[in-house]
């Protein structure tokens, strides 16, 4: 966004309406979404509604709503949008809350879009920092990312349930760890670059610090939190893990900007060995690749990917599903990632492709290295899904 005037860019925040966050709050969904509207439709996969439709039913009830759930069928696909907005219409409901994971939530958004209704994101895993943003990225029927749609407005409400979280595998608060940490790493990029973040222009100190924040709360309590979700403990740790990965994340990857991490991330999309992967496992390959590319000290790459070894999350090829792979798949990859319109371009020096291969195949020998010498286990390659 830049001042016609001045030629100056000129600074953007976003955020959603309100973010609520706890032990049972799913219970105060209804009273919430009632200040909204009052025809709410709830997309959800049979996996979610079942461990949420009894909570969700008594607190709409409470609340003086109708309950009417419909079938979410697993990915943001232009298909998939189309036919819940079709849904919206026919049931003339007035907002639409996704409830579940990343794909639940982004299919609301669009779906609630193109319907020209209000959207509530419900997360009921601290998987992405998907809940909060004013878009969805969208994939092709293949599974393989298409583009990023971007909306006017960020959701009405975010409202994430901390017990429910800790009630889930500790894979998905691993993974959202994972997605949280290459906040801060690219907005540190994104800040050097005066580059463009996702809200149209450029960082705010708000945008960054938040970012900054992210990172700072998941090293001091990511271990205590896995831990706990380990034993669906709900503690200080766990909550501060949890807004780190949903609140502050989504604010700082929208407002502080995205740079090389995301970009590999969609790059490695491309492929189908990755297809198995959470989105914030292939983050974690893209942030090992930005932090070689920007060539940042040596201790600090080995830290950090020590620590994401130690959160358990992939710091190798191998891990990604690619340590097999040739030439031909990583160029792919790397062609992917270049592509005009993706986010490595905000990074404040320009990559060639050659030099992007290069990084990818450095991540698996480095992140090889460090496991070693941390008396860490080999890599293995992931269990296909
Ligand atoms: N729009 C954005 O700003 C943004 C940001 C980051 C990621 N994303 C997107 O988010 C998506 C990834 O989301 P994801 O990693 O959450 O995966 P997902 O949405 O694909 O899967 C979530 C899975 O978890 C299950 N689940 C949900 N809650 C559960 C619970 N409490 N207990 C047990 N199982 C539960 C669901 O049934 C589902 O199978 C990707 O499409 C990614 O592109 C979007
Ligand atoms: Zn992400």
């Amino acid at each position: 966004m830049t001042d016609s005037g001045t030629g100056s860019a000129l600074r953007s925040l976003i955020s959603p309406a309100r973010y609520i966050q706890g032990r049972g709050a799913l219970s105060e969904l209804g009273p919430r979404v009632a200040t909204i509207g009052s025809a709410p439709l709830i997309l959800a996969d049979d996996v979610v509604r079942e461990l949420t439709e009894p909570t969700i039913t008594s607190s709409f009830e409470r609340a003086g709503l109708p309950v009417s759930f419909e079938r979410f069928g697993g990915l943001p696909t232009r298909r998939e949008i189309g036919r819940v907005a079709g849904v919206i219409s026919d049931q003339e409901a007035d907002v639409v809350i996704g409830l579940g994971g990343g794909t639940a939530i982004d299919t609301a958004k669009a779906a609630g879009d193109d319907a020209g209704i209000r959207w509530v994101s419900a997360p009921t895993v601290a998987s992405t920092d998907a809940p909060t943003s004013a878009l969805s990225v969208i994939y092709t029927e293949e599974g393989a990312f298409e583009s990023y749609r971007f909306y006017s407005r960020n959701p009405d409400l975010v409202l994430i349930d901390t017990q429910l979280v800790a009630n889930a595998p500790v894979g998905f608060l691993i993974a959202g760890i994972g997605d949280a940490l290459a906040t801060w790493i690219e907005a540190r990029a994104v800040g050097q670059s005066n580059a463009e973040n996702m809200a149209g222009g450029v960082a705010t100190r708000a945008g960054t610090a938040l970012a900054r924040l992210s990172w700072d709360i998941l090293w001091e309590f990511a271990f205590p939190a896995i831990e706990a979700v380990r034993g669906s403990l709900v503690t200080p740790a766990v909550e501060a893990v949890v807004e780190a990965n949903t609140l502050l994340s989504g604010l700082g990857f929208e407002s502080g900007g995205l740079a090389a991490a995301h970009a590999v991330h969609d790059g490695l999309t491309a492929v189908e060995e990755t297809h198995g992967l959470a989105h914030g496992q292939k983050v974690n390959i893209g942030s090992i690749t930005q932090l070689i590319l920007e060539g940042r000290p040596t201790a600090e790459v080995r830290e950090f990917i020590e620590f994401t070894a130690r959160v358990g999350l992939p710091t190798t090829l191998t891990e990604a599903g690619l340590g097999e792979a040739g030439d031909d798949v990583l160029k792919t990859v790397v062609r992917a990632t270049m592509a005009p319109e993706e986010t490595i371009h905000n990074l404040p020096f320009a990559v060639t492709e050659a030099e992007l291969l290069d990084a990818l195949k450095a991540v698996e020998r480095l992140g090889r290295s460090v496991r070693a010498g941390s008396g860490l286990p080999e890599p293995k390659a992931p269990e296909r899904r």
